[in-house]
């Protein structure tokens, strides 16, 4: 079962991420980070490497991409915030994204 995170666990799922470029999304429960490629070959390739652990955990990224940088915000629709699921989804892009 999907929850908003709490308060108490907001901190320590959140923190890591923010020293690794990701930012709190002005107005929303959700975060954003924005990736840059070597070119676009290499941000669709990742994009489709993410979408398969998308589709995995049912959670899907709001996400663009303009030819090499890909703009993602994550929250958790169901629950209007965010879930374990938006941290979870996090890790799962830097570590495809680690070269
Ligand atoms: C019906 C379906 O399981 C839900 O809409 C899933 C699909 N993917 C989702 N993705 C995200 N980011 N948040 C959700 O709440 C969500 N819910």
């Amino acid at each position: 079962m999907t929850e908003k995170l709490s308060e108490e666990t907001r901190g320590p799922l959140l923190n890591p991420l923010f020293s690794c470029g990701w930012a709190t999304v002005e107005g929303r429960d959700a975060i954003t980070k924005t990736y840059q490629f070597e070119d676009f070959i290499e941000a669709f390739g990742w994009m489709t490497r993410v979408a398969f652990w998308a589709e995995k955990w049912n959670h899907h990224p709001e996400w663009s991409n303009v030819y090499k940088t890909v703009e993602v915000v994550l929250t958790t629709h169901d629950v209007g915030g965010l879930s374990s699921l938006d941290a979870k989804l996090a890790r799962k892009m830097d570590s495809l994204a680690e070269t």
